[in-house]
């Protein structure tokens, strides 16, 4: 049988930025929340995979009935981003090759056409690749007062997307180094640089918004609602 693909979704954050009444996953978009959004995205691109879902130990509010998939388990997060990971990579008995996609909870506006894109490149680049998208504005550097101090060079500057997908091997020892280190990564593609890799910039959606403020939300509701219109 072929091996699963296997998806992360780091869903241990607090929300600290959204600074809501629970973590931001569990807020509504529409009739559903955030969470419920992305894995049904995922779910619709990927039905075969194997879901690891990174939950915070003390979590009330999560229902198992919002996960579409027949594969999936559910370990406890880390302190950090990359901590839910790195727990996550631990609890799967996946082989060295298999590949692993990892999905923030917060972006739920991600297209099922950019997901299969990103699997066709994480096959094909044996550092890995992630989706991004080239920044659009002129880029400051504030200085100390606040005040825009100098203006940023923007070629070649990307932001940095999710999903992030790599071969399970090569993820397991960039995050084993990055810790051993001390480097504190927020994504794993900054691990597998520090190893000397370079994973693949794929050009992604520019609507793969990471929900994080409070006005966020009506921005994230908006483009589900464009989405839906035009599918
Ligand atoms: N200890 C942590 C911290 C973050 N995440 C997850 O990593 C993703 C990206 O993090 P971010 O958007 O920063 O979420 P929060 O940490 O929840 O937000 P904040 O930084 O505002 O507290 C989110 O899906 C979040 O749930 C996680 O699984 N474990
Ligand atoms: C992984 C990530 O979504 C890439 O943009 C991001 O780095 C995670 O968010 P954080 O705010 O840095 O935790």
């Amino acid at each position: 049988m072929k091996n699963p693909l296997w998806l992360i979704v780091p869903a241990a954050g607090q929300g600290r930025r959204m600074a809501a009444a629970k973590p931001k996953q569990y807020l509504a978009l529409g009739e559903k929340p955030i969470m419920r959004h992305t894995l049904e995205r995922l779910h619709a691109a990927f039905p075969e995979a194997h879901l690891v879902l990174c939950l915070d130990p003390d979590d009330q509010w999560f229902d198992p009935g919002w996960v579409p998939f027949s594969r999936w388990q559910r370990v406890d997060g880390g302190s950090e981003r990359m901590d839910s990971v790195m727990q996550a990579l631990a609890a799967i008995p996946a082989e060295p090759e298999d590949l692993v996609m990892v999905h923030d909870v917060a972006r739920p506006c991600v297209s099922v056409a950019d997901l299969g894109l990103l699997l066709s490149h994480m096959q094909m680049h044996p550092a890995g690749a992630l989706l991004a998208m080239p920044v659009a504005d002129t880029m400051k550097r504030a200085d100390d007062s606040g005040a825009s101090g100098a203006t940023e060079p923007r070629d070649g500057l990307w932001h940095a997307l999710t999903p992030q997908g790599f071969r399970f091997e090569l993820l397991c020892r960039a995050l084993d180094q990055a810790r051993a280190n001390q480097l504190m990564v927020t994504d794993e593609a900054s691990a597998v640089e520090a190893l000397g890799q370079y994973p693949r910039l794929v050009s992604g959606r520019r609507d793969n918004l990471k929900v994080t403020h409070p006005d966020d939300l009506a921005l994230a509701n908006a483009i589900l609602a464009a989405q839906q219109r035009n599918s």
